[in-house]
């Protein structure tokens, strides 16, 4: 799906970001890409901030048992940020990773923001600290990163959370809205491909169906 927008595959050793208001489609698009570095031969981090994925869902959309996927999928569950940072320190010890998925890269961090300034700072280094531990694992292992962020509303509407340091990071940013059952994807930063370029899909049981692509 994300393919045929970037015109090619997620870039490897950079972040590659996907945002939206909750149930627009997110982890779907999390799910297919996945499957695909699976069917490249490659294993998959996926970090499930949210409780996100399903495994009946990855069922519904490979068309295939999980037990044999599921050899190839690295899921780690954090429940606090700190665990978070954790799981990406275990990623430098895996082998043949092709993929490093987020699902909600700042959701635990926003759970834990609070009134005290310095536990704020505390939760902005391991942020920053996260980033570059992506990058240098990503680096490390020639694999993607895809990662999924909330929005929060800002005067132009709505934006990525997460601040300018996710953004500034993020090498390709794709913005997810829906409006009845039709999803669009916007690429909204890229290095290489047309920006404002967008794509119109519905998910489906099986699959996520283009609708078509176009750039406004
Ligand atoms: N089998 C299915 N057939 C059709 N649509 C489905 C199916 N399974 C899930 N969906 C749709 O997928 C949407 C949820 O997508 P997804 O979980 O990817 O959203 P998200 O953006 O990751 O949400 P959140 O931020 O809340 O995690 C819902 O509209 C749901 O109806």
């Amino acid at each position: 799906m994300l393919e045929e927008l970037l015109n090619g595959n997620i870039e490897k050793k950079t972040i590659t970001q996907i945002y939206g208001p909750p149930g627009v489609g997110k982890t779907n698009i999390c799910i297919i890409s996945m499957l695909k570095a699976i069917e490249n031969g490659k294993n998959v981090v996926y970090i499930d901030t949210e409780g996100s994925l399903s495994i009946e869902r990855i069922k519904q959309l490979s068309g295939k048992d999980c037990d044999e996927l599921l050899k190839n999928i690295i899921i780690y569950e954090p429940s606090s940020f700190e665990e978070q940072s954790e799981a990406l320190e275990k990623i430098f010890l895996l082998e043949n990773v092709g993929l490093i998925i987020i699902d909600g890269i700042v959701s635990l961090y926003r759970l834990e923001l609070c009134d005290k300034i310095n536990e704020n700072t505390k939760l902005n280094r391991m942020l920053g600290k996260q980033i570059s531990n992506l990058l240098k694992v990503s680096r490390q292992k020639n694999s993607g990163i895809l990662i999924t962020n909330q929005v929060k509303d800002s005067i132009n509407g709505i934006e990525p959370a997460g601040g300018r340091l996710l953004e500034y990071w993020s090498k390709s940013i794709i913005k997810i809205e829906k409006s009845e059952s039709i999803r669009k994807l916007t690429l909204e930063k890229h290095r290489h491909a047309k920006e404002g370029e967008n794509l119109r899909f519905k998910i489906l049981q099986n699959g996520l169906e283009i609708i078509n692509k176009s750039y406004q």
